[in-house]
């Protein structure tokens, strides 16, 4: 079997995406979706994702880690999605898609694609950190060098120590201004470091509000691979109207045989 794939990537955050609406991809075989995603032995990607038809939106986005396993909701894929439908002409600026935590509404300016991402009503305190689900589960620790922190081996630490088989995405955040967050994150499903990670930015965006880090309702957030912006709401302890905002490129086009 032979298909063309389109690379794109948000912030460093890579994937492998695929035109799916014929339905030709065989989506239950996990051992090919890791092949596609492997480095060495295939294209190489955090993560692939299939554009599909749906009846009720502009289009269907299904979320696959690295790993081959559907994965939960992918901020930086959901804004490469968007990008790679507007280039195949099915959108314009604006969208409304569904995606596995359900609808997102997107506008695209430029390579800036702005995402709305899942309201979030509850933050859950820890010892030295918060958790969340912003689409995907998120721990948030803060810490005071970040540079210097092994992200690989304390992050699985705590993915597999506090959380099991299921599992969280581990982010660790170091203040560098009022408005102005760095963070590094270990994500679940792909099990190593990403250079950035659009759920796991937002959950950092609204956990420093909650702690009172944060005192307005944007963030800046200092990825590896870039700068994101976070906006909210917040009102009766719900966070509303959050956006996810930055830049998702298509990086190259190719064909792969299986
Ligand atoms: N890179 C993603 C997060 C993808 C989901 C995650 N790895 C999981 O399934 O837990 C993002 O940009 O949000």
């Amino acid at each position: 079997m032979a298909a063309t794939f389109y690379k794109y990537q948000g912030t460093g955050n890579d994937f492998v995406i695929i035109d799916n609406r014929a339905l030709f991809f065989p989506k239950e075989d996990n051992e090919l979706v890791a092949f596609l995603c492997h480095r060495r032995f295939g294209i190489g990607a955090d993560g692939l994702i299939l554009l599909e038809n749906d009846d009720s939106f502009d289009f269907r986005m299904v979320y696959y880690n690295s790993d081959g396993k559907e994965g939960s909701m992918c901020g930086n894929g959901g804004r490469c999605i968007v990008a790679f439908a507007k280039f195949l002409g099915i959108i314009d600026e604006k969208t409304e898609f569904i995606a596995v935590d359900g609808p997102h509404f997107a506008t695209v300016t430029g390579d800036v694609v702005s995402l709305r991402m899942q309201d979030v009503t509850e933050i859950i305190r820890k010892p030295n950190a918060s958790y969340l689900n912003t689409g995907s589960p998120h721990h948030v620790q803060v810490i005071s060098d970040l540079k210097k922190c092994n992200v690989v081996k304390e992050g699985s630490k705590i993915r597999y120590g506090i959380y099991g088989e299921a599992g969280s995405n581990i982010n660790f955040v170091e203040q560098d201004s009022e408005d102005t967050f760095n963070v590094r994150t270990y994500e679940r499903g792909v099990e190593d470091e990403t250079l950035s990670c659009g759920t796991g930015v937002t959950a950092v965006a609204l956990a420093m509000h909650h702690l009172g880090k944060l005192k307005g309702n944007y963030a800046h957030i200092n990825a590896l691979g870039g700068p994101l912006k976070i906006e909210f709401e917040h009102k009766n302890d719900t966070y509303s109207e959050v956006q996810l905002i930055g830049e998702a490129k298509q990086v190259f086009k190719g064909e792969i045989t299986w």
